[in-house]
């Protein structure tokens, strides 16, 4: 058993947080599984969002299905990521936005489809990769911090269990990730004297900790995945956070050039029902609708759309074709 892991907690299930497998107790996994939704032209879509379309797809879901018992969820769900986008999957209660995200990110095998990892099939799940192609962040909905850790620790967790780094430069890299989420400084707190916001950003500097010192030109690049990143914070509490996504995105409009700023997040894909959210942190959206991808398009655009169910799910009509 790993250094931090004793402390961390004896009933376990497995989890990820940045791409390495690691462990959390059973109400983190709880709280992480309650954290939980074409007819637009996919290349018009990613065009108009001002997304390279000849950009390198790292992540493609082809025609997946999954079902848990009879409850079919995903039902042929096809779609790219690409580099340097920043996608929301927006959609219902319950049409399957985690579970997607749980897939893409290697957590959850689909039942049918494809899952390909900048052009290699993703074989079984995350865990099982030798030689992964893609370093993939997830922050849950719920943060998923061990509370029996400090903050410093949580953000360690996986270089503490998976690498051998010594103690002095591991903590140096929890710094520098503390940093650049605006936390520095909370190292030696626990989760529960954080808010719920600086808990997200904690979580999101677990994500996006560095694992490679060497200053490696071909380190493997990072997606993020954020389950409802702002859900139950206060308007300025979530655009932080909302700007923190884009901070740490080197797909970011504003960053000059992609290689200027190679090193940090390349894409990442936020699932979520905040309005704020998909105004600021999103470039292109995903609308999952009854297990498929219904609507694409950019966050403009999902305004004005003319496509029913988006209409409705923009309104929050009661009429229409979306019934709970
Ligand atoms: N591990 C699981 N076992 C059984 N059912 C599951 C599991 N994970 C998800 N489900 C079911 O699959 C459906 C889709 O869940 P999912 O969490 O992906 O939806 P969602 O769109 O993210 O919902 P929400 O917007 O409410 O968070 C739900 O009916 C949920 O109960």
């Amino acid at each position: 058993m790993g250094r931090m892991l004793r402390r961390a907690g004896r009933c376990v299930a497995h989890c990820t947080d940045g791409g390495r497998w690691s462990t959390v107790r059973r109400g983190e996994r709880k709280a992480s599984r309650i954290a939980r939704g074409a007819i637009g032209d996919l290349t018009e879509a990613v065009k108009s969002a001002g997304i390279d379309d000849q950009a390198e797809v790292l992540i493609e879901l082809k025609n997946v299905k999954k079902s848990f018992g009879k409850k079919v969820v995903l039902d042929g769900a096809s779609f790219k990521i690409r580099r340097g986008e920043a996608v929301g999957i927006i959609g219902s209660s319950g049409t399957g936005k985690s579970t997607v995200l749980r897939i893409m990110a290697g957590l959850l095998q689909p039942d049918e489809g494809e899952v390909i990892i900048r052009g290699r099939p993703r074989v079984g799940l995350l865990s099982d990769e030798k030689d992964p192609n893609l370093k993939v962040g997830m922050v849950f909905q719920s943060a998923a911090l061990f509370d029996s850790l400090t903050v410093g620790e949580n953000v360690g967790f996986k270089l503490y269990e998976h690498s051998d780094l010594p103690e002095d430069v591991i903590k140096g890299l929890i710094k520098e990730s503390l940093a650049q989420v605006g936390l520095s400084g909370v190292e030696d707190r626990y989760p529960a004297q954080l808010s719920g916001g600086m808990k997200k950003r904690a979580a999101l500097a677990r994500a996006i900790i560095k694992e490679d010192i060497s200053d490696n030109d071909d380190a493997l690049e990072e997606v993020v995945m954020y389950d409802e990143p702002t859900a139950g914070l206060d308007p300025v509490a979530s655009t932080v956070v909302e700007d923190l996504m884009r901070n740490l995105h080197t797909g970011n409009k504003t960053a000059a050039s992609y290689e200027e700023k190679k090193g940090g997040v390349a894409s990442y894909i936020v699932v979520t029902h905040q309005h704020s959210t998909i105004r600021r942190a999103v470039d292109r959206l995903i609308f999952l609708h009854a297990g498929k991808v219904v609507w694409e398009g950019t966050s403009e655009e999902f305004d004005t759309c003319e496509e029913p169910i988006v209409r409705q799910f923009a309104t929050g009509s009661l009429q229409g074709p979306i019934v709970y």
